[in-house]
C-alpha cells in the first residue's frame, strides 16, 4: 500500500529535472537573457534591473517550471579564465544554451573557438 501511495505521489507532484548550461563569452548576454526568461516564466518574479547585472565569476542558477517539468539553468561566467570550468558541468546537463553577441562581430570568431573547444 505504502509502495502505491508513495508512486502515486511521486506521478501527481515530482517534475522531471533537467539541466541546461547557459554558455558563451563574457558579455555576451547570459545572465541577462536568464534574468529575461526568468521574468517571463516565473509567476511572481518580480526581475532584477538589468542594468544591475554584473559579470558571473560564480554560477548563477534559475529554476523555471514548464507543466511538469523543472529546468534549472546554470549560467556560467563566460571570461577566458572561466572557461575551463564549462566541462566540469557538461555530464550532468541535459542542454546547452550557447549564447552570441551578433553585433560584436570582432568577437565572432573568438566565440566560435570557444564553442568549439
Ligand atoms: N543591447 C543589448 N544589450 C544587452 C543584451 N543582453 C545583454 N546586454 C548587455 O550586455 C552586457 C553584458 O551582459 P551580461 O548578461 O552580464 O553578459 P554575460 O554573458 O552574463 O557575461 P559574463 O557573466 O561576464 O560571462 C550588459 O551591459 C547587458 O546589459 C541585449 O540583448 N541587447
Ligand atoms: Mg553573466
Amino acid at each position: 500500500m505504502y509502495t502505491l501511495l508513495s508512486g502515486f505521489y511521486k506521478y501527481v507532484f515530482q517534475r522531471d529535472e533537467y539541466c541546461i548550461l547557459i554558455l558563451g563569452l563574457d558579455n555576451a548576454g547570459k545572465t541577462t537573457f536568464l534574468e529575461q526568461t526568468k521574468t517571463k516564466f516565473c509567476k511572481n518574479y518580480k526581475g532584477m534591473n538589468l542594468s544591475k547585472i554584473t559579470t558571473t565569476v560564480g554560477l548563477n542558477i534559475g529554476t523555471i517550471d514548464v507543466g511538469k517539468a523543472r529546468l534549472m539553468f546554470w549560467d556560467l561566467g563566460g571570461q577566458e579564465e572561466l572557461q575551463s570550468l564549462w566541462d566540469k558541468y557538461y555530464a550532468e546537463s541535459h542542454g546547452v544554451i550557447y549564447v552570441i553577441d551578433s553585433i560584436d562581430e570582432a568577437r565572432i570568431s573568438e566565440s566560435k573557438k570557444a564553442f568549439s573547444t
